[in-house]
């Protein structure tokens, strides 16, 4: 049986094939790389669960010395909207005061966990915080103002799973990323 062929029937589209976003990645990876200075104290944290594949891809492509960080937050559960309730899981571990912050993100869909996340560590006095985001949905977004600093694709307002991104915990170990059969759903 060929690669991921056990979800073909759920998905409708793929949208962004895995050579597309390992290729994107290369390049979000020297964008990241040139805009810090060599000796950067740069904090890469990762927003689990969905940007886990992300971060470990994105991670090897960017030339720098990054220290690792995880925060689980949740506001989906099972479900293709979001509850509006950011729950923080489990928080980071490193003392940000004083360094760079590289915040890596799997979607920015309404915008809602992105906001709760920056507001909390802001008061945590880091040196920059910058968002590196591999989907983004524009047209979700509720608050305006939140926006990725490098965004690896520009997405339409469907539902999307795989590469990290999940519905209820299931396609995550999907290669690509695709839309979601909408009758698995509604
Ligand atoms: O912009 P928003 O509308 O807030 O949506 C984006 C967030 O939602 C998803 O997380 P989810 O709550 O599903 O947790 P998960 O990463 O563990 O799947 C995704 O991974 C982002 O963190
Ligand atoms: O389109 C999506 N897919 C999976 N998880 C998500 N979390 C926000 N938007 C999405
Ligand atoms: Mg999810």
């Amino acid at each position: 049986m060929g690669k991921n062929n056990v979800f073909t029937n759920d998905i409708k589209e793929v949208i962004i094939n895995e050579e597309e976003i390992k290729q994107r990645i290369e390049e979000l990876g020297k964008e990241i790389t040139n805009i810090y200075n060599d000796d950067d104290d740069i904090v890469m944290l990762c927003i689990l669960r969905g940007a886990i594949l992300f971060m470990a891809d994105l991670a090897r492509e960017i030339d720098l010395p990054v220290v690792f960080d995880f925060m689980d937050v949740s506001s989906y559960g099972a479900s293709t909207e979001s509850s509006g309730v950011v729950r923080i899981i489990k928080d980071m571990e490193e003392n940000i005061e004083g360094r760079h912050l590289l915040i890596v993100e799997d979607i920015i869909d309404t915008g809602r966990t992105l906001k709760h996340v920056i507001d909390m560590l802001q008061t945590r006095n880091p040196k920059s915080i910058k968002v590196v985001t591999l989907l983004d949905k524009p047209e979700r977004r509720v608050k305006k103002e939140i926006d990725a600093d490098f965004n690896g694709f520009e997405i339409p307002d469907e539902f999307v799973v795989g590469y990290g991104l999940d519905f209820a915990e299931k396609y995550r170990n999907l290669s690509f990323i695709g839309v979601l059969k909408e009758k698995l759903y509604i």
